[in-house]
């Protein structure tokens, strides 16, 4: 698990030429709306479908196309910044899972400090390739940014490096696509993984089937901590399921529902890692801010990340990642 991997990017990220896009502005019509209140930030295209991000944990609690919603929110998830969100797209930083106890990340919590921290707004823009100025109208970016200035002391001191995090939600007409922007502003070298805990809602998780990890290595949390290969060109989810996907091949992972219908496409961006996690009967009790207790029924999480190994980062140095999401709701 401790391979170290060499940051693919060390610019920003938003120069890539091949870097997939949702983004296709057209030249005129109706903008964008954006509104913010009570600590969350709302944006809303023409054509209705919207997003809504909250500053605790810049975590994405709705994203709906067509009038429906695509994330799950459990009923009794804090939403006043007390505890992380159960549900939504959580974003994990700067370690997934109990840190090790030996790594520089050892003495902060499960899934680091960026999902419980308070993030800046930093702004909008109708496009990132500069469209604004040609009167784009179908997509709005919004960026967040973390940066080690506005971290908690314990948070600060647990892990102690100058860096600087810029979180960009775009929602497009096509999908919505959030990417998290990594950057050692310090003067030396720190160690990182990262992860898009993304809740979507299913109909029936019984009848999910989700594809794009055949013949992958997965370590397996529920059975044996064991490494596996997955045989199922579609995996099934009939229990609780804790695996960690990694270096996946195919560049995008798909939820269906029944009779094989796409519910949802999870494009990763520069990143090789997939978490798939439902807690199942037993652990949905024992979780008291993940109600009703049907609740597995009505979510999976496929999380993309970078936590097999571990990121580094040398001072100045930037990586970018994350995911493009297509709905067929
Ligand atoms: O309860 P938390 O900290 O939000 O974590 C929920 C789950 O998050 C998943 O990403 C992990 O793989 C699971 O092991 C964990 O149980």
């Amino acid at each position: 698990m401790e391979r170290a991997k060499k940051p693919s990017m060390v610019s920003t990220g938003l120069d890539r030429a091949n870097r997939p896009s949702i983004l296709s502005p057209s030249i005129t019509g109706p903008q964008p709306t954006v509104s913010i209140e009570g600590g969350k930030v709302t944006a809303m295209l023409p054509t209705g479908d919207s997003v809504e991000v909250l500053l605790y944990g810049a975590t994405v609690i709705s994203w709906k196309n067509n009038g429906k919603e695509n994330i799950f929110v459990s009923e009794a998830a804090k939403l006043d910044g007390s505890k992380p969100v159960r549900g939504g797209i959580p974003v994990v930083f700067p370690a997934f899972g109990p840190p090790p106890k030996d790594h520089a990340t050892g003495a902060l919590p499960q899934h680091g400090f960026a999902r419980n921290s308070t993030w800046e707004y930093l702004g909008k823009s109708s496009s990132e390739s500069g469209a604004l100025s040609k009167g784009g109208d179908d997509s709005v970016k919004l960026d967040f940014g973390l940066s080690s200035s506005n971290i908690s002391v314990d948070h600060k001191k647990a892990w102690p490096y100058d860096f600087g995090l810029v979180y960009s939600v775009t929602l497009g007409k096509d999908g919505l696509q959030t990417m998290l922007n990594v950057r050692n502003e310090g003067k030396e070298a720190f160690e990182f993984q990262m992860l898009l805990h993304s809740y979507w809602t299913v109909d029936d998780i019984t009848k999910v089937a989700i594809n794009g990890l055949g013949s992958t290595t997965y370590t397996d949390k529920v059975l044996d901590g064991g490494e596996h290969t997955e045989s199922q060109t579609g995996l099934k989810i009939t229990g609780e399921v804790d695996r960690v996907y990694k270096s996946i091949k195919q560049d995008t992972t798909s939820i269906s529902s029944i009779d094989g219908k796409p519910r949802l496409d999870v494009t990763r961006d520069n990143i090789s890692d997939t978490v798939i996690w439902n807690p199942w009967i037993a652990k949905t009790k024992a979780m008291a801010d993940l109600r009703p207790e049907d609740s597995y029924k009505h979510f999976v999480c496929v999380e993309v990340g970078s936590v097999d190994g571990w990121q580094k980062l040398e001072p100045g140095e930037t990586f970018e990642g994350g995911q493009i999401l297509k709905s067929h709701l």
